[in-house]
């Protein structure tokens, strides 16, 4: 995916939603290049999920915030697409909301497109939290932590009345544990990783978990809260109940979250290949339309 920034008068090039403001805004706006293959898909998702949740008519239905709306913004690499239609809307129409990020990447999304940060201490009720997943499956459980920010995600996904996730038709699953090969990530106090590791691996049915190791740096990815990440591919029967597995797992001593998401989601915004979005909800619906450009 490309980035760029320039002004909103480029971004109204780039195709800004009738009624938007269009005025002289000199706030950088990040220009995401028009993106091809999984890209494509992952841009589908995020802008019929904001065109659907992120409006200007859409007010907080928190009556003592002072604010229009408040809205958590996820990790990953389809968020950047979430904060990129955000963005296009303009400065006027974002100046009344407040975006509370689920980590570092997404805090630096929202400080780069000039929206308006907040944190869950000042905002502990959200209206809408917009974020990726691994896997997706077909009660709206979610697999996690591929960035290792499901810590906090699952905060900001809790503090939300409503929590969206968009991703691309690769995560659209039946069942958890089918598309995602890393497996669950769990983040694990440092001390307490061998003992957690090895409890995974002989007694909570994932042999092949490991410690999860950084790419550019010697030693284990540390997440945002300085801790370690393992990741546990858990035994097909296992994952057939995914609420149990969660439960067992964050009862181990160590342990600080686990990255399953269950019966948190009002809906899953899957990109697809021929333009579509499915989109799928925690009531059983299931609809297809056409993605927003
Ligand atoms: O949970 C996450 C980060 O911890 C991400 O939301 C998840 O990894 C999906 O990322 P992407 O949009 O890049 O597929």
């Amino acid at each position: 995916m490309q980035v760029g920034s320039a002004t909103a008068g480029a971004a109204s090039e780039a195709g800004l939603g009738a009624g938007a403001s269009l005025k002289q805004e000199a706030v950088p706006v990040p220009i995401v290049q028009k993106p091809s293959g999984i890209e494509s898909s992952k841009r589908l998702a995020a802008y019929t999920a904001v065109d659907h949740y992120i409006k200007p008519e859409h007010r907080t239905s928190f009556q003592s915030s002072r604010v229009d709306q408040i809205v958590g913004i996820g990790s990953g690499s389809t968020v950047p697409y979430v904060v990129d239609r955000i963005a296009q809307q303009g400065k006027e129409v974002n100046q009344g909301r407040v975006f509370v990020p689920t980590g570092f990447q997404s805090r630096q999304l929202i400080v780069a497109a000039g929206l308006t940060l907040g944190d869950v201490d000042e905002y502990p009720s959200i209206d809408v939290t917009i974020d990726g997943a691994d896997e997706v499956d077909r009660e709206l459980n979610l697999i996690k932590g591929g960035g290792a920010c499901h810590l906090r995600e699952k905060v900001i996904a809790e503090a939300a009345e409503t929590f969206v996730v968009v991703a691309d038709y690769r995560k659209n699953s039946e069942f958890l544990g089918t598309n995602y090969p890393p497996g669950v990530p769990i983040e694990v106090v440092p001390f307490a990783y061998g003992k957690v590791l090895s409890a995974v691996q002989k007694t909570f049915g994932a042999p092949k978990a490991t410690l999860r190791m950084a790419v550019k740096k010697a030693g284990p990815v540390v997440t945002d809260n300085g801790n370690f990440v393992i990741d546990a591919p858990f035994e097909r029967e296992k994952m057939l109940d995914p609420a149990s597995v969660l439960k067992q797992t964050k009862l181990l001593t160590g342990v600080v979250e686990v990255g399953l998401f269950c019966n948190m989601a009002k809906a899953a915004y899957f990109g697809n290949e021929d333009g579509t979005v499915t989109i799928r909800r925690a009531d059983g619906t299931v609809e297809e339309v056409a993605g927003a450009a």
